[in-house]
């Protein structure tokens, strides 16, 4: 590598993560670090992880590895998207614009937030025919709900992932400490002030009276009211299959396909919302034993590595979200930062599937792992 030492990307997630530390202010980087409460579901996240062991099978020629996999009829070069990450520009100035080259430059599909800090027609822009996802935050208001939906299919996002678990915010005690509120740095609206129907709704235009677009979008966009019973009203203004994301109880698998759910995200939200949560790798097991392969399960929170997604995918996961880990690539090195931590990412997992004795991605089983 030609780069003077000091300026070399970091390898590992820890270094990482520590660049990023020191690159960002105290309260961007404890709002992407940082979970609920005393965090001890981030730490039962690793140890989900840490408590299945690989277990290599030999001499099985190796010399030819395939990860890709299909879902909803479009193939992908690995079972790895990027999680939806809200208000990217605290990490980089050029936010969601950068994250979504970087993943559109790999073909590696890109899950954009509903709170992100470009509007979701600029991020499309800069992808070209790239692959991607729009994440929905559902607010508490139809018009505004159905203007997303549609513009997000107009836009050529390919499918919806409505995320569940967040009712309300958090209990986040760093943000609370450093008095960091996501919602007062009027970084995350840029979908909402660019809404034809948010913006029916302002006396003013947003660029005239920017504190009651903020003030509008704080009295919509949460809507702790929603139910199972909502959901068909999403199937009514949109095509694109909806997947649910934020799974955790087998009650709720049940209900999500009884719904007509098209896929599942078992997910915690990265330990952000609930402390003293149960892992999403240790619930995976029985929301599979469930859904029994009628609908694609996915995965996310404390994916770091190769051997994670090996592992995720080899207890029947279709494809996994990876979150903090790009974001800190973004905060360190813009798209170039995020491009390389994908990339190692997919090298670190080809190398660890010819290691494992595992050519592809329909190999993946539990013949390869072992329970500590
Ligand atoms: C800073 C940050 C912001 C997030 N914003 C969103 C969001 O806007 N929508 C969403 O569905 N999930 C959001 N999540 C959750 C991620 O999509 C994903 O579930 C989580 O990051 C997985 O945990 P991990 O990053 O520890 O692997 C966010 C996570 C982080 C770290
Ligand atoms: O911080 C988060 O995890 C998150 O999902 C979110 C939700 C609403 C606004 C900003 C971020």
């Amino acid at each position: 590598m030609s780069q003077p030492a000091g300026q070399q990307l970091p390898v590992s997630y820890a270094e990482w993560e520590s660049r990023a530390r020191s690159v960002l202010a105290k309260g961007p980087f404890d709002y992407i670090d940082g979970g609920a409460g005393y965090e001890d579901t981030i730490r039962v996240n690793r140890e989900a992880f840490r408590s299945w062991r690989l277990q290599p099978q030999v001499l099985r020629n190796v010399s030819k590895r395939d990860a890709r996999v299909t879902l909803f009829g479009k193939t992908y070069p690995a079972p790895v998207m990027l999680a939806p990450i809200s208000i990217q520009g605290i990490a980089h100035p050029l936010g969601e614009l950068a994250s979504a080259r970087a993943a559109a430059a790999l073909g590696v599909p890109f899950i954009l937030s509903t709170v992100s800090s470009r509007p979701l027609e600029e991020v499309a822009a800069v992808m070209g025919n790239a692959p991607r996802w729009f994440q929905l935050f559902w607010p508490n208001d139809p018009d505004v709900t159905a203007s997303l939906l549609r513009r997000a299919e107009a836009a050529g996002y390919s499918a919806i992932v409505l995320t569940v678990d967040l009712p309300v915010y958090g209990w986040r005690e760093r943000d609370i400490r450093n008095g960091y509120n996501p919602f007062q740095v009027g970084e995350g609206i840029a979908n909402f002030v660019t809404d034809p129907a948010f913006r029916a709704k302002l006396r003013k235009p947003p660029e005239q009276d920017w504190q009651a677009a903020i003030s509008l979008f704080g009295s919509i966009f949460f809507h702790p009211s929603l139910s199972w019973a909502d959901l068909p009203f999403l199937r009514l203004h949109t095509k694109l299959p909806i997947l649910i994301k934020g799974i955790l109880n087998m009650q709720d698998a049940e209900l999500a396909l009884r719904y007509g759910a098209d896929g599942i995200v078992v997910s915690n939200h990265g330990g952000r919302q609930v402390d003293g949560e149960v892992a999403s790798l240790d619930v995976l097991p029985d929301v599979l034993d469930i859904v029994r392969g009628r609908i694609p399960v996915l995965m996310d929170s404390g994916i770091r590595n190769g051997p994670d997604v090996i592992k995720a995918i080899s207890l029947g996961a279709s494809a996994i979200l990876f979150g903090r880990p790009y974001i800190y690539g973004l905060a360190v090195a813009g798209e170039t930062g995020v491009g390389r931590v994908i990339q190692n990412l997919f090298t670190d997992l080809d190398l660890t599937m010819a290691n494992c004795g595992i050519r592809s991605i329909a190999e993946m089983n539990r013949t390869f792992l072992i329970r500590r």
